[in-house]
């Protein structure tokens, strides 16, 4: 389903909008006795006083009306930044809602400025109307599902207070989070996460601003980095707009007739026809000369290779090519590649990705990405692995927000484990993880991993007890030796089940390190690590100095 609807005139485009809200409003009303409403704040409180107008307001069951608010500022309800003071003022206090019915930001926590106390507020109160069966629960997945949801877009593309290049895009743990560096003031904001916005079964944007002309355009043009570029719904996702300048905005806009991308909470399902793909636009991809050498010799294992470059620069071309070749062919086969990174320098070396040929040829939309390992430490934390990836990586390319899967870092380091373990064993149900014949455990796609100076792959130090975990897929460390000191890691079993594993290092300061797990000199983790189908070490001169 895909409806874009472009009117002359404002006044015209809120004509259509209220006919629309009150049409839904009588279906859901009849339906299920009530109509849960989402607002923003922005220009469409102008648009819903057309609701006012007698031909609406005699006819819609106001006393059956929910409100909520997609977002709202933490500033006391009568600030002028205050979305609810808009709304309040612009179109709530005409019209005979129950306030019982009006949801709005935790006011004790807004007056103070506690912008993570109003989300997790704003949350459960969310989840205690989802278990009244005042908003409904989005199949399986126990999303809330807001019948109707009003948005606006910024001139930057951001929809809700998910804005361009900020991780929050990502968040899944959570229905409602939270920002204190909002790139539009004020700063602190609560937001519903993309998840949630998408779980709507009808979601309306309206656009009506010269300013937004160049972001709607974007967002047409299937520019993944605006966050209003990622808008679905359960049924139906209609962007209204005034024609702006002629001509720039005569575009689509596409929707999903499902939400599928988020029927559980972390879980995607895979080839949803909500994302579009950019095989259309593929180019193809020139060969790149390996730049390496191989130690033939070293473990004389058929499934094992060392490649050994000169330079690391060249290590990062090669390290492209062999992912890139391995996400054509997992995409063909199966319609799913599931990649698994390391934090560290490795993703650094994965560069070479995020630029032309492979930025634009591989099927991002078919991507799942996977932490092998994670710090327990908020997601804009310097120390967090997620911020790494997102940084260098994800905000980089258009791997759906649905399909990265990252840790639940509200949660102790042993509870964040078992719940990435329980999110992985949903993967496997659905049919994204594979699971491997020979030992049971989920079997990734390619796992790219880096290695530390003392010969530590994941968070599996030398002589830790972790090491010989034979039953869990993801434990946690609360004592690593490398800070910080809480981490949740998968373990050995999981690792050795991949069907492909990189081992990228590189410097001096691992040689030793490399000619232990290689030549067997000592003992590391590192020479324990395997792969169903490949491992190969990706190794810089340096690195490889004492092999
Ligand atoms: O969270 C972590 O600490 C990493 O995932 C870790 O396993 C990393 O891969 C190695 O420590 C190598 O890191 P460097 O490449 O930066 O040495």
């Amino acid at each position: 389903m895909s409806k874009k609807m472009v009117f002359p005139t404002k006044k015209e485009l809120a004509e259509a909008m209220a006919t629309y809200t009150a049409t839904l409003s009588a279906k859901f009303c009849k339906e299920r006795g009530c109509f849960t409403v989402v607002l923003s704040g922005g220009d469409l409180i102008s648009w819903l006083s057309k609701l006012l107008e007698p031909k609406y307001h005699e006819s819609i069951e106001w006393s059956k009306w929910h409100i909520f608010w997609v977002d709202d500022r933490v500033v006391p309800w009568d600030h002028k930044d205050s979305n609810y003071k808009l709304a309040m003022d612009g179109f709530l206090s005409k019209v005979p809602i129950p306030t019982g019915n009006i949801y709005a930001i935790d006011q004790s926590c807004a007056g103070i400025g506690d912008a993570k106390g109003a989300a997790l507020l704003y949350e459960e109160c969310i989840k205690r109307l989802v278990n009244q069966n005042i908003i409904r629960a989005y199949k399986s997945s126990g999303f809330p599902q807001f019948d109707l949801q009003l948005l606006g877009m910024g001139p930057d593309g951001h929809m809700a207070s998910l804005f361009p290049g900020h991780y929050h895009i990502n968040e899944k743990a959570s229905l409602v989070t939270y920002i204190t560096d909002s790139p539009k003031l004020p700063p602190k904001r609560i937001t519903f996460t993309l998840p949630v916005i998408n779980c709507a079964s009808y979601n309306l944007m309206a656009v009506c601003d010269e300013a937004q002309a160049d972001a709607v355009a974007e967002v047409f043009n299937d520019n993944y980095n605006l966050p209003a570029t990622w808008l679905t719904a359960a049924e139906e996702a209609i962007c209204r707009f005034r024609r702006l300048r002629n001509g720039t905005v005569n575009l689509t806009c596409s929707s999903s007739s499902s939400a599928s991308r988020f029927e559980s909470l972390s879980v995607s399902s895979i080839g949803s026809g909500s994302i579009r793909r950019l095989a259309d636009s593929r180019r193809k991809v020139p060969a790149v000369r390996s730049m390496a050498t191989t130690a033939a010799e070293i473990g004389k294992d058929e499934k094992k290779r060392v490649e050994i470059f000169e330079l690391e620069e060249n290590l990062a071309i090669d390290l492209a090519k062999f992912t890139a070749d391995l996400s054509d062919k997992f995409c063909k086969e199966r319609g799913a590649f599931t990649v698994v990174v390391s934090g560290g320098s490795l993703i650094k070396s994965l560069r070479k990705l995020v630029e032309p040929p492979y930025v634009d040829s591989i099927d991002w939309s078919r991507w799942h990405f996977f932490w092998v390992d994670e710090r327990v430490v908020p997601k804009n934390h310097d120390d967090s692995n997620y911020k790494l990836a997102y940084d260098c990586f994800l905000s980089k390319v258009p791997i759906p927000p649905g399909n990265v899967y990252a840790i639940n870092e509200s949660l102790s380091a042993e509870a964040a484990a078992d719940d990435y373990e329980t999110c992985l064993k949903h993967l496997v149900k659905t049919g994204t993880l594979r699971v491997s014949e020979s030992t049971g455990f989920p079997k990734f796609d390619l796992m790219l991993l880096g290695m530390g100076p003392d010969g530590h792959v994941a968070s599996l130090f030398p002589g830790h007890g972790l090491c010989n975990e034979s039953k869990k897929w993801v434990t946690f460390i609360t004592d690593s030796p490398k800070p910080p000191s809480d981490r949740i890691t998968f373990t050995f079993p999981v690792i050795n089940s991949s069907a492909h594993v990189a081992l990228v290092v590189c410097g001096s300061g691992k040689a030793e390190a490399v000619q232990a797990a290689l030549k067997k000199t000592g003992s590391v983790p590192a020479g324990s690590v395997s792969a169903e189908d490949e491992l190969v070490w990706f190794l810089d001169k340096p690195a490889s100095s004492k092999l």
